[in-house]
């Protein structure tokens, strides 16, 4: 049954922002693991460290051109703690990819004879795999990678400079994965004492949030450093195991953490409600309990149940939506823009906001799927950020804002030798006039008006820069945008033909799509994925579980929940001690529910809702008048 939560003393974490404060000094560095529950002010006690360094030492440290690093798992994470030092240049804030990039990024001659040692290992590898294995699409495959790393092997042989990008798909020669970022960072940090030199005159302190999903190579490299520098460099590791989703952690950080470390202990949960606090401390599975500060409320639960074939899911969700707000008395539940809904994949929110038909398209291309995912694809930005702005500056009626936009995305039409050589007509903005025009009449006449058409429209008057990628498109191109797609890897033919392809159907997809694609990668929208709200909180959760729809082999709720029953490799994996998807999907399951400030309702479509019901109830993590089966 729910455990009951004792009430504790508000204050009885604050000796752990004391002790980070001692850690973070520039006289003597002190390394320190902070590993707590979910909500229990990591973050907070990281930006206040941060915060007090500056007061205390920043005048100083500036002086001598040293930053304090702090890493953090996704971009919204870092603006996040950027915007709370208020852009402090004392602080250096990035991904763990952006800050590895930018410490190798000038070692090309290193990065080249690491790839040089790495790939023969490689492709050993592959071959040892082809001679055991059998013929078929896996050995195709494999074979295709042999040769393109003979290829690359053989371009290695010169002299050559290296690309990266730590928010799109790398593709091309010269472009580095963002594994192998990672991995060379590691290596350089083990293997050379100057590049750990650099490293610790350059970041005295090097702070590391949701540290448990960091790549587990590079943790061990940092211990190392740390071992090696100790007194003058210091290391802080922030997370929570429970909270590990990704599979290039470190599984067994936390033991063994050396005696000089500090590890100071947090056991309060600033962010839920008791009722929430409860069930997240019977989800855990190490029996850390968390209490519940002072003058929170107890909270509201609730699971709903239907059936998975249920054919509309979203209305289903709105009728969820409507429960919560009678059961709760919060009227706010009622409007879905206040509400977060936390779909397992990426696709099941595109359907609910209204753009699955441009993201099935592009998603059809693995290469594209990271930038798409990031809104970070040329092909997508020219609607997104050049046009859609554009119309709804236009729209409002915000004239200003319209020539400021056009100006900042470098019109072709603004562009001094343009403006010249129409300078001498009569109405030298014409053209510029008519062809917006000309845009919002596009775009407002037909509703299904499609990326295609505004396209066109874009060319036909030379509105914005077009990127590479979309020039096959388009007629009587005149001007590059400069944030062009990667280079493709000319052996990588097949590849190319499918990024056009998708490209291709996605043009032909409604233009009115864009709207919600942008909101949804931009975080801010009603919709996110269970994994994307990592460190995030927000006052309504509503979390939909759905493994038929999500199609993904990674988690099972299903299974988790013990309503489908194991397969014979999750017993073998038990059998050896081997981690299974049912320990990942309730670390996944723990992330989720601890997101909510104030309510909580979990949607579970269930090929078995009956039974469904009987296992959740029980395991005692809900109480009967919880469970609504519809
Ligand atoms: N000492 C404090 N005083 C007031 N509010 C606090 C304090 N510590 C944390 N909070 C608030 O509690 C909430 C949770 O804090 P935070 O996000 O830092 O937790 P976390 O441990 O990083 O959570 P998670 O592991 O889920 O990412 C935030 O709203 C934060 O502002």
């Amino acid at each position: 049954m729910v455990s009951i939560v004792e009430t504790g003393n508000p204050d009885t974490d604050d000796a752990v922002d004391n002790i980070i404060e001692e850690c973070l000094n520039p006289e003597l560095p002190k390394s320190f693991f902070l590993y707590a529950g979910a909500g229990s002010g990591k973050t907070y006690s990281l930006v206040k460290g941060l915060e007090t360094f500056e007061k205390t030492y920043g005048t100083k440290f500036r002086r001598t051109g040293r930053k304090v690093a702090v890493i953090t798992y996704t971009n919204a994470a870092c603006d996040e703690i950027i915007e709370r030092v208020k852009g402090d240049p004392l602080f250096h804030i990035s991904t763990i990819h952006s800050f590895c990039w930018l410490q190798i990024k000038t070692f090309h001659d290193d990065i080249r004879y690491w790839l040089r040692e790495m790939l023969p290992l490689e492709i050993a590898e592959l071959e040892q795999k082809e001679a055991k294995g059998r013929s078929g699409m896996a050995s195709i495959t494999r074979k295709k990678s042999i040769a393109n790393k003979l290829d690359l092997l053989n371009w290695l042989s010169t002299r050559q400079e290296f690309t990266y990008n730590p928010n799109g798909n790398n593709i091309g020669k010269s472009s580095l994965s963002h594994s192998e970022v990672v991995k060379i960072c590691a290596d350089f940090l083990i293997s050379k004492p100057s590049f750990q030199q650099i490293i610790i005159n350059r970041y005295p302190f090097i702070l590391i949030d949701e540290s448990q999903d960091t790549n587990k190579y590079l943790i061990d490299a940092l211990f190392a450093l740390e071992k090696q520098h100790q007194g003058h460099f210091g290391l802080g590791l922030i997370g929570d195991m429970m909270q590990r989703i990704y599979g290039d952690g470190k599984s067994d950080l936390g033991q063994n953490i050396p005696k000089h470390w500090a590890t100071p202990v947090k056991k309060m949960n600033r962010r839920s409600p008791s009722r929430i606090v409860a069930l997240a401390n019977d989800i855990r599975y190490d029996h850390q309990e968390q209490k519940v500060i002072d003058g929170k409320p107890d909270g509201h639960v609730r699971f709903f149940i239907a059936s998975a074939n249920k054919p509309n899911k979203p209305e289903f969700e709105c009728a969820v939506r409507e429960n919560m707000a009678k059961l709760t008395g919060d009227t706010l539940w009622s409007n879905p823009e206040e509400v977060k809904h936390l779909m397992l994949e990426h696709m099941m929110a595109a359907v609910r906001m209204g753009f699955a038909p441009m993201f099935g398209a592009l998603s059809a291309s693995s290469r594209l799927s990271t930038a798409l995912r990031g809104g970070d694809l040329p092909a997508v930005r020219l609607f997104s950020e050049y046009v859609l702005p554009l119309y709804q500056l236009e729209k409002a009626g915000a004239g200003h804002a319209v020539m400021t936009h056009l100006r900042r995305m470098k019109s072709p039409l603004l562009l001094p030798d343009f403006l010249k050589a129409v300078a001498t007509q009569e109405n030298p903005l014409a053209i510029l006039k008519n062809s917006i025009r000309e845009m919002i009449d596009v775009i407002d006449v037909r509703p299904d008006v499609s990326f295609f058409d505004v396209l066109q429209c874009v060319v036909k008057y030379n509105l914005f820069p077009i990127p590479q990628s979309l020039v096959p498109f388009a007629e009587k191109v005149e001007s590059l945008q400069k944030e062009d797609e990667p280079e493709t890897n000319l052996n990588e033919e097949e590849e190319q033909i499918s990024n056009l392809e998708a490209i291709q159907n996605f043009l032909q997809t409604p233009f009115k799509q864009i709207e919600a694609y942008k909101t949804y990668v931009s975080g801010t929208g009603a919709f996110d994925t269970h994994q994307g709200v990592k460190g995030r909180e927000f006052e309504r959760v509503l979390v939909v579980m759905d493994d038929d729809e999500a199609g993904g082999f990674l988690f099972s709720y299903e299974k988790m929940f013990e309503v489908k029953p194991l397969t014979k490799a999750d017993i073998e994996k038990l059998t050896k001690g081997e981690e299974t998807g049912i320990d990942k999907t309730k670390r996944l399951f723990y992330i989720t529910c601890t997101r909510a400030e104030k309510s909580l309702a979990l949607v579970a479509y269930s090929q078995n809702p009956q039974l469904l019901r009987t296992r959740i109830i029980a395991k005692g993590w809900f109480e009967e008048n919880e469970v609504i089966v519809v």
